[in-house]
């Protein structure tokens, strides 16, 4: 009985894939996007739908972002960005701070077990955000990740935690300035050996001045390309702290159904929709 159930689900996962690759060959008929990224929103909305313990929707919830990884990847989307904890997220009940970290430890340490499965499908794993507010052991797991996917080039997947686009700007701004007024101390002692010398204040405002490309190169995303289309589930259509500073020309989607709800449909619309602004969407970034 056993192995019957084990050939009949096999058997099932092969329909499945051959039937989203008809689908993938007719929808890469058009452009298809280099980085989508998702806000995964509706986890505890489902977990009360459907009567389930507290902190179970974001179980399904895992299980519907590595669906979504797997979509993308036989689709050839190079970069995927998931939403997966706001530093504002720390600000709820304890008990689920404590609950969402220890799940993302638990999936992190599962997928290092299976290295050979994330090797074999050329996925790259990055954590970005403020990583010192994560506990030690969450921590090295997602240092770790990193370290053990570094040689990976086929699917880039960036995990955003303990993330605020307010705080990466700040981050940014912060690191450009220090920057600038290391070198500006450098050059004045190198230039007067040492002695204190009067700094004309039209130069030195030119020497702090921070351009877009000082921020750009220090912003936490500075590893992938800007997305081309943003989905957020549950409907809501607001960016949350989001990526501000990435998408100016991004497609954005907000499908009215719960994150672990999102599916292969989902996806597809989004492309096809996403497909009819392209040539739109690329002139405007031409025009920046
Ligand atoms: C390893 C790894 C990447 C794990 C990710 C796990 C995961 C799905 C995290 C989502 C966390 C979160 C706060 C989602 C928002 O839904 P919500 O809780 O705000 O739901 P609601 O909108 O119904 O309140």
């Amino acid at each position: 009985m056993q192995a019957l159930n084990t050939i009949g689900t096999k058997f099932l996962g092969k329909l499945g894939y051959l039937f989203r690759k008809c689908i993938f060959s007719v929808v890469s008929v058009g452009p298809i996007p280099t980085h989508i990224a998702f806000i995964m929103d509706g986890n505890r909305r489902y977990a009360r739908k459907y009567n389930l313990k507290e902190g179970s929707g974001h179980r399904v919830g895992f299980l519907a972002l590595m669906t979504m990884l797997k979509y993308c990847s036989e689709l050839g989307v190079k970069y995927v960005t998931a939403y997966a904890f706001s530093a504002d997220n720390f600000k709820r009940q304890p008990v689920e701070v404590q609950y969402v970290m220890d799940l993302m430890q638990e999936k992190i340490e599962e997928l290092l077990k299976e290295e050979s499965t994330l090797s074999r499908f050329g996925v790259r794993l990055h954590f970005v955000g403020n990583l010192k507010l994560l506990k030690e052991s969450t921590r090295a797991a997602v240092e770790k990740a990193m370290a053990a996917t570094a040689n990976n080039n086929n699917i880039m997947v960036l995990i955003c935690v303990a993330y605020s686009s307010t705080d990466e700007i700040v981050n940014a701004v912060q690191e450009s300035y220090n920057e600038k007024h290391r070198k500006v101390q450098e050059q004045d002692s190198s230039g007067s050996g040492g002695d204190l010398i009067e700094v004309d204040s039209d130069e030195n405002d030119q020497e702090f001045a921070i351009k877009i490309s000082d921020l750009e190169r220090r912003m936490y995303m500075s590893v992938f390309p800007e997305p081309d289309i943003l989905v957020r589930s549950s409907g809501a259509n607001r960016l949350s702290n989001f990526l501000l500073w990435q998408t100016t020309n991004c497609y954005l989607y907000s499908p009215a159904v719960l994150w672990p709800e999102i599916s292969l449909w989902h996806l597809v619309w989004v492309i096809l929709n996403f497909q009819r602004v392209q040539p739109n969407l690329e002139k405007k970034k031409k025009q920046l």
